[in-house]
């Protein structure tokens, strides 16, 4: 939809309409768009399964990471998350930690070497993405792919046109998308698709298979615990090993979680950063009260290195990065589709066309629903009439919810239920590690290109310049090294 940023049109029609609405879709087809709690609540908790997927997004996902947990609904998707789950335990993410404080540490002596003045404006999003590249690939199939010293790094170079290309929902791709959709057996050509973006895609799936591949192989020759491996691959071919047959992935489905997870891990992470840098570097009083909560955290355990208690008592770094997943959703809308009739409770009721009051809505299979996180997110129901606000303050005290929703400060951000962010923790503790060690670095403030960023619509929410669109994602910030 066309709208300067993304959400615009969305959060006008929230307050006009209330939180539920139709819209139509690419032919015309009736779209329900949702950012009530309850009805958000039924659709991605209690009804998991029966509002799964919707099948343009199956398509998409087979696309750009094979049979990989994000391509699959319902039994198959069961199967995929059980034997996903224990390279996502807490104990398992606690070892990652030396991980992200090495790369965060790389980060800083790289963003030092590329400031030769006070005050130098750095595209904040160019380096957040190739330390979460690092992070996650290294935690993933224990592959250092070292983007933060390879400028020529091909991985991040492959994965910034994708990001870029697939953040741009254009007209072609949302009517191949229906095609696709509509005329199911010509999904068998989409490996066949000329388009740049889909070669992009192709070279993708072929890296990181292959580097999947070796570490899989590896994992399978492993003979003692001292010599099992600790990345999240080398895990999950254990947990598979272990699985009576029918509950086993196949070696493509192994594999193409390779590509899954670093497509779901690395972008979103990387934006959510980008954007809490922008919000620091516009609210000079926050940045200062973080900063002055590591330094006092550091003051008391010296030159060891911090702990997840560490990180996790900050509380004002740890309400800056909730408010950022609040206000700044990589994922504006989460599609689904009803694979029964059902009927969706509604929390804040509506008035339809003919002048009915009603709090519960039916639907019958097959109906597309948008769950617009965004829009939940900003709800004023749920967050207060300051939900249109950046203010991290608002979590300083427990936020008492009538209803759960996300997963992590009921925000919509990681989505919810299951079929909810698995690497969620992940992200968390990666941002800490990551967020904590710049701001002990360098001062951020705003570029003089800072006032032409904007949330551009796509796929995926993502900053780009006004006017300058074609120069790709970015958020040139001024940093100053401390
Ligand atoms: C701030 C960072 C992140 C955000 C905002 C985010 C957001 C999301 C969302 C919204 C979903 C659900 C999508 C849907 O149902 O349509 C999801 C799923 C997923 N995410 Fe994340 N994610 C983040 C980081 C990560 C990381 C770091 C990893 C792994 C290292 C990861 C792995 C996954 C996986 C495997 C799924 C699929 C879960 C399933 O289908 O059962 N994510 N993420």
């Amino acid at each position: 939809m066309n709208q300067e940023q993304a959400g615009d049109l969305e959060f006008a029609w929230f307050k006009k309409y209330g939180a539920t609405y139709k819209i139509k879709g690419t032919f015309g087809e009736d779209i329900l768009m949702t950012s009530d709690a309850k009805a958000l609540q039924y659709i991605i908790r209690t009804c998991a399964y029966k509002f799964d997927k919707a099948q343009g997004i199956l398509i998409s996902a087979l696309a750009s990471s094979g049979r990989g947990v994000l391509a699959v609904n319902g039994t198959t998707h069961q199967r995929h998350r059980k034997v996903l789950s224990p390279a996502f335990s807490e104990t398992q993410l606690r070892s990652y930690i030396p991980l992200f404080r090495r790369v965060g540490k790389t980060l800083i002596t790289q963003m030092r070497n590329a400031i030769d003045e006070p005050g130098k404006r750095l595209d904040m999003h160019m380096w957040f993405g190739r330390a979460s590249l690092d992070v996650v690939g290294e935690a993933m199939f224990a592959y250092k792919f070292n983007s933060l010293e390879d400028e020529a790094s091909e991985m991040a170079e492959i994965m910034d046109q994708l990001m870029d290309g697939a953040a741009t929902m254009s007209k072609t791709l949302r009517v191949g998308l229906w095609v696709l959709e509509n005329v199911p057996a010509l999904q068998v050509l989409v490996d066949y698709s000329p388009a740049h973006l889909h070669r992009r895609l192709l070279q993708f799936k072929k890296l990181a298979k292959g580097l999947a591949k070796r570490t899989v192989d590896e994992a399978m020759m492993e003979a003692s615990v001292d010599e099992q491996g600790k990345d999240m691959l080398s895990i999950l071919v254990r947990a598979n090993q272990n699985g009576d047959m029918t509950k086993k992935l196949s070696e493509d489905e192994v594999l193409s979680q390779a590509s899954a997870i670093l497509g779901a891990g690395q972008e979103t992470t990387t934006s959510t950063l980008t954007w809490l840098f922008y919000e620091l570097a516009q609210h000079q009083d926050v940045q200062d009260s973080v900063r002055r909560e590591i330094a006092a955290v550091r003051a008391r355990v010296g030159e060891s290195p911090f702990t997840t208690q560490d990180y996790d008592g900050m509380e004002m770094l740890n309400a800056v990065i909730k408010e950022t997943l609040r206000f700044h959703p990589i994922l504006g809308v989460m599609s689904r589709q009803a694979y029964v009739d059902e009927v969706i409770p509604l929390g804040e009721p509506i008035i339809t066309a003919d002048g009915q009051r009603i709090d519960h809505i039916p639907v019958k299979k097959g109906q597309l629903i948008e769950c617009a996180a965004h829009g939940y997110n900003r709800n004023l129901t749920v967050w207060g009439p300051d939900a249109h606000t950046w203010r991290p303050e608002r979590w300083s005290k427990k936020l008492e919810h009538e209803l759960v929703v996300g997963i992590h400060g009921n925000v919509m951000t990681f989505s919810g239920g299951v079929r909810g962010c698995l690497g969620w923790r992940f992200a968390v503790m990666s941002m800490q590690s990551l967020t904590a060690e710049v701001l002990e670095n360098f001062r951020f403030a705003p570029s003089e290109d800072t006032k032409l960023v904007r949330r551009r619509p796509g796929l995926l929410i993502t900053p780009r310049l006004q006017g300058r669109f074609q120069e790709g994602i970015q958020m040139p910030l001024s940093v100053t090294p401390l």
